[in-house]
């Protein structure tokens, strides 16, 4: 059993799944929620999953962060778009000498963490996981888990393999959860936003799944497209990566069970886009050095004229 205590900050569709299965496991997690406080709190969490289905009728729930236990390692696992509440929320909970864990999708989260506590040790974690929060502690994972590590370092300059990470992947592994571990978190990232970027942006663009999106030839070449264009933002920010990932990244999804992607529930739902961490981070970091990613670019202009409209859509339903 792990000695380390654990932070959930965001028990949804992620760290609701992650969270539940470290304790499953017998980590000592704590987990923080909003809406779903009162629910998990006296009934815990239902996780229903393709591995098997389970439930954990106790755990250690909490709304305020001053309840919390300072912890060894805590999980970021709110939705970007939240990230304006880090500062509130991060500072109580982290042990000296403790370990914050960005699980979260898109780029510069690791830079805000540090802005915010600059002591800390961040490494960051790139999820291949589908899962969605089905109601107040119900969490249904359909697909996938697996997560690749690498620690940030000032400027993302490479960190190696540390002794960090690999108590980490140590915890997570007891629980059945698949690790890679990445001497260089930057790279890992510019890789993740290469499925990110083309399938969440244009599922919510042309109102698509990724299985929709592939089978058609003209939104086929919009995401190869999109998807080399990614490849040149990390090609300006030093990092390359090969043409063939390119094209395991297009099979890997064919492949995939048809699939709505996160950006496009969260439109359907009329909930705020990821629009700024996923496609609007990686532009602007191309853009400081002068490399210019049209498609990205009017994507990213789409995505924003969208969430804007959905917002004004949902503050006429709310009043
Ligand atoms: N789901 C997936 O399969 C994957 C997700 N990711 C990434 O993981 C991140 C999290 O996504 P996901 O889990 O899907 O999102 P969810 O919306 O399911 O989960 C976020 C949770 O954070 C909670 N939350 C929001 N504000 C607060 C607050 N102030 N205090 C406590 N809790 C709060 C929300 O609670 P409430 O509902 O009450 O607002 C919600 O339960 C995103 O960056 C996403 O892109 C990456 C890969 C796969
Ligand atoms: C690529 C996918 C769907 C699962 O591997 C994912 O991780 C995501 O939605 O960010």
């Amino acid at each position: 059993m792990s000695e380390r205590k654990y932070a959930i900050v965001g028990t949804g569709a992620l760290g609701g799944y992650y969270g539940a299965k470290l304790q499953k496991a017998g980590s000592d997690v704590h987990f923080l929620l909003k809406r779903d406080y009162g629910k998990v709190s006296q009934d815990g969490l239902l996780v229903e999953s393709k591995d098997g289905n389970f439930t954990l009728p106790q755990v250690n729930a909490y709304s305020d962060v001053a309840k919390m236990p300072k912890c060894d390692v805590v999980i970021v696992a709110l939705k970007t778009t939240q990230n304006h509440l880090l500062p509130k929320l991060l500072p109580s909970i982290v042990k000296n000498d403790g370990i914050v864990l960005a699980l979260q999708n898109g780029l510069g989260v690791e830079e805000e963490i540090a802005e915010i506590l600059p002591k800390v040790h961040i490494i960051g974690g790139l999820c291949f996981l589908c899962s969605n929060k089905v109601g107040a502690g119900h969490i249904h994972h359909l697909d996938y888990g697996q997560i690749i590590l690498g620690e940030y370092a000032h400027g993302y300059s490479s960190m190696g393999i540390t002794d960090r990470m690999q108590q980490i992947a140590h915890d997570f592994q007891a629980a059945g959860i698949s690790i890679e571990l990445v001497e260089d978190l930057l790279l890992g990232r510019w890789k993740k936003l290469v499925w990110n970027i083309p399938y969440n942006g244009l599922s919510v663009v042309l109102n698509a799944r990724t299985d929709e999106l592939m089978a058609d030839t003209y939104t086929r070449t919009l995401v190869e497209q999109l998807m080399y264009e990614v490849k040149a933002g990390a090609i300006s920010m030093g990092r390359n990566l090969p043409d063939s990932f390119i094209q395991t990244m297009l099979d890997y999804t064919v492949k995939m069970k048809p699939y709505r992607t996160s950006m496009k529930i969260d439109y359907d739902e009329c909930r705020p886009l990821e629009v700024e961490a996923i496609v609007g981070n990686p532009l602007r970091k191309a853009q400081e050095v002068g490399v210019n990613l049209p498609q990205i670019n009017c994507l990213y202009h789409q995505l924003k004229f969208l969430d804007g409209r959905n917002r004004i859509g949902q503050l006429t339903v709310d009043s």
